[in-house]
């Protein structure tokens, strides 16, 4: 099926472009309103947005075919990223596309600040020529206080130190030794509020950052500081800021981000010494240009070929890697659902361990598919996004073990489960690189294709059992497609994996169950 497409922000045609190029149905609708995404949405796969398109729970309820949003921009505020977990959503950004040009925005807010450049402006277009009214300052020597040294926050310090500022650096994620590399002192947040003559945000709005900039850290700034958020709205206090402005304690702010927005109105507005611009930190050709391309790369990657780039909300799997991975995803979803099925809901614990040419792959995706195959037996929601977390949320104890040793298949995947009564695994590999194959089922070898309707019959090892089974099986009408046998030792138990044409009742099952030497029969689907 051709996977669908909706751009409902104002994007570069080249996102549109690229997705036709890839042979995806692709359709641009900026400026929807809500209930008008939610009427549409539930036709497409994937939603590539900016800013303005809010992607809410009822929005992603609505969406019943999605399969991944794209962000064009680093922030993923306006999506509900634990609702899109749980719905299993794959949600990507393009954490780079944008940051230079943000970063440049940042400082030109930084000298439009220290020279007044707006007002100046707009008295002189009044015909006033002011000259003696618009007096600023050197940004040479005065020190710049960074908070939030990443992406966009080592770009500012770069071309801070360009213009022979002094940087000091509050994040508590920054090392030394990254500090040392980027050229800035890192300082606690109180020393960088008491030293900064320029202060600039570069954050992502959290718990921890929300009023970062509060009523208290702004009265502890170095009197005259001027500020620039081009980050989030909601780092700083606004109500507070205007009251810093207007007593002078702040001499200037320059926002390019509110608390709401669009921000049609503020208190702020007006204010001397206030400038601001409506979310223009990504508003270059450049950078519209660069996540424009990279959002319908990274989508297109995913709905064509299961590659994931840049996902907040689970692990990366390139598009090279991918095709690779298929298989070895099917094999570990089999496994899962073998286990899942015969031991019930009540698992502790799951490792999952490779060798051979499995262990030389990522790991992540295997486990991300045991996982979805072990709850997909209980829950019909679970897929590779939302398993890790549905397994953190149910406690379970999930391991990933690389065994680089020989052994006798040439790659194998062992899914060790533990519930209250022991552990126990199952083990498979590939036949021909790409058939997943099951060689080991709880410690008995056993060899079969998990695929459609299957039995599984634990039975003393005894004569006569398997006319038995295909007498019972025959007069309730139900074919034997294949038929395969283990045993862990002659007389003791053996298990046998029979596929079977069509669904096995309960009553038949039921009767097997009544068979002499009998000890176990589950009807499994895959
Ligand atoms: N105005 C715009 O148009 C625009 C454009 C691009 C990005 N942004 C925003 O800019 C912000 C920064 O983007 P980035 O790409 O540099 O992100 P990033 O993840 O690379 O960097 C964020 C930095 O903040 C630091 N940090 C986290 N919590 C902190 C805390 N409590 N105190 C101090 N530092 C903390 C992190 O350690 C990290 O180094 C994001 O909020 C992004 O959404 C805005
Ligand atoms: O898309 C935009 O214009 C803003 C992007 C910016 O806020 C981001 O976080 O990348």
């Amino acid at each position: 099926m051709t996977p669908k497409v909706l751009i409902s922000d104002k994007m570069d045609p080249k996102a549109a472009a690229i997705f036709r190029e890839r042979g995806i149905e692709v359709d641009e609708k900026p400026g929807l309103g809500k209930d008008e995404l939610k009427a549409i949405i539930r036709d497409y796969h994937g939603l590539a947005i900016r800013s303005a398109t809010k992607v809410t729970a009822d929005v992603l309820d609505a969406a019943t075919s999605l399969k991944v949003v794209g962000r064009a921009g680093i922030g993923v505020d306006n999506v509900d990223i634990a609702a899109a977990t749980a719905r299993g959503v794959v949600v990507m950004n393009t954490p780079f596309g944008n940051s230079i040009t943000t970063a440049e925005h940042a400082v030109a807010l930084m000298f439009a600040l220290a020279r007044q450049l707006p007002e100046a402006d707009a008295s002189t277009q009044a015909g006033k020529w002011e000259k003696n009214r618009f007096m600023g300052v050197e940004l040479t020597a005065k020190t710049l206080g960074l908070i939030g040294a990443g992406n966009i926050g080592s770009i500012v310090a770069s071309r801070a130190l360009g213009l022979k500022m002094k940087v000091v650096a509050f994040d508590p994620f920054l090392t030394p030794e990254r500090a040392l590399e980027l050229g800035v002192e890192k300082v606690e947040l109180d020393a960088l509020l008491a030293r900064a003559d320029f202060i600039t945000l570069h954050t992502p709005l959290t718990d921890q950052t929300r009023g970062i900039l509060s009523r208290e850290a702004l009265a502890r700034t170095k009197p005259g500081v001027r500020i620039i958020n081009c980050a989030r709205g909601g780092l700083i206090d606004e109500a507070a800021l205007k009251e810093a402005l207007d007593s002078g304690q702040v001499a200037g702010a320059a926002l390019d981000v509110f608390e709401t927005e669009p921000a049609t109105a503020s208190p702020l507005f007006g204010t001397p010494g206030f400038i601001s611009t409506p979310h223009l930190g990504a508003s270059t050709s450049e950078a519209q240009v660069n996540v424009a391309i990279q959002v319908a790369e990274q989508m297109s990657d995913f709905l064509l070929l299961g590659g994931v780039t840049n996902a907040i909300n689970m692990p990366s799997l390139s598009a090279e890697e991918a095709p690779r991975l298929k298989p070895y995803m099917a094999l570990a979803e089999k496994l899962g659902r073998l286990a899942g099925q015969v031991l019930g809901e009540e698992v502790r614990s799951v490792a999952v361990e490779v060798e051979g040419a499995a262990a030389e792959l990522n790991p992540k995706p295997i486990t991300g598919a045991v996982l979805a195959g072990l709850m997909g037996t209980y829950s019909q929601t679970v897929n590779m996004v939302n398993a890790p977390v549905l397994a953190k949320e149910r406690g379970l104890d999930v391991r990933e073990v690389r065994h680089d040793r020989e052994g006798d298949y040439h790659t194998l995947v062992r899914v060790t489960v533990g519930t209250d009564a022991g552990e126990r695994g199952v083990a498979g590999t590939l036949f021909g690189n790409k058939a997943p194959r099951l060689v080991e089922m709880f410690g008995v070898g056993v060899e079969a294709e998990l695929a459609g309707a299957m039995l599984y019959i634990v039975n003393n090892d005894a004569p006569g059992f398997i006319g038995k089974l295909g007498t019972t099986l025959g007069e309730a009408g139900i074919n034997i497609a294949t038929f395969n046998l283990g045993r862990r030792d002659a007389g003791g138990e053996a298990v046998a994996l029979v596929a079977v044409d069509g669904e096995v009742p309960a009553a038949v099952v039921e009767q097997l169950c009544g068979l002499e030497g009998v000890r176990e029969v589950v009807p499994l689907r895959f």
